[in-house]
């Protein structure tokens, strides 16, 4: 098996300055390998810390102690220690993220939002658009709204819309903060679908689902994400 994820001693702890400095602490000493074709399921209690990780492997947080190594074009980069343009090399290649919430640009239209992150790649137009329109047929999203901006979209659209730009083109590694929350039963059964064929062609992906049907369609297994706060009581 392939490691494309190699988490070693993660720790996290917010420190509110606003407030005094109170210090929040998340997890500590966290280790997580995910492989080639893997999907990782982040799960625990509300406030365990699963969006707080998922975040760190996107290099959103900068954590206190530990390395979250990614695979990238053939060598480890270490998250932790990466510099900023390493870090949108990293996003621009190797990792994906689907957030739950599609961020909205103004006068983009959807099948441009859609497109965006194959032509950054190098991907040629015509390709890239092609991959997005097959997409957004896909996931039900209907012609008529494929050239409007999505602001105006209702929420499961806008989390189609956000799905489908995470699948237009091959990242490595995808992470996924439940993608199907706001979807109805057949959109859910093609995330579903999305999900194992990009697990087919090794992609290794993390996850957080709340949905118990998709977790257990999707997930090869579920990482317990410990509150920290609890297991120090
Ligand atoms: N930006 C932040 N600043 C300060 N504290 C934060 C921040 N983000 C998260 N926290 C705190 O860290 C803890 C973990 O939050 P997180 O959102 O990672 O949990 P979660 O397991 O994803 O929860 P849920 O299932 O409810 O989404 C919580 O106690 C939360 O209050």
């Amino acid at each position: 098996m392939t490691a494309m994820i190699s988490v070693t001693g993660l720790t996290k702890d917010f420190v509110l300055h606003t407030q005094g400095g109170t210090v929040i602490p998340v997890f500590a000493d966290l280790h997580l390998e995910v492989a080639a074709g893997e999907c990782v399921c982040l799960h625990g209690p509300s406030g365990s810390g699963k969006s707080t990780l998922l975040r760190s492997l996107y290099a959103n947080y900068k954590p206190g102690a530990g390395h979250i190594r990614v695979a990238h074009r053939g060598e480890w980069v270490d998250l932790t220690q990466a510099e900023p343009w390493q870090v949108v090399e990293v996003r621009r290649h190797s990792v994906g993220y689907v957030s739950q919430f599609l961020r909205v640009i103004p006068r983009v239209p959807a099948l441009e939002v859609v497109a965006e992150p194959a032509k950054l790649v190098g991907i040629a137009a015509e390709e890239a658009e092609a991959r997005a329109k097959a997409l957004l047929t896909r996931l039900n999203i209907p012609e008529r709204l494929w050239t409007i901006a999505p602001a105006t979209f209702s929420g499961g659209e806008q989390q189609r819309v956000n799905i489908a730009r995470g699948f237009v083109r091959d990242y490595p590694i995808l992470l996924l903060d439940e993608p199907t929350a706001s979807l109805d039963a057949a959109n859910r059964q093609v995330v579903i679908d999305l999900i194992l064929e990009a697990k087919a062609r090794g992609v290794a992906i993390v996850g957080i689902f709340h949905d118990a049907e998709v977790r257990e369609a999707v997930a090869n297994r579920l990482f317990e994400v410990t509150a920290f706060q609890k297991s120090a009581a």
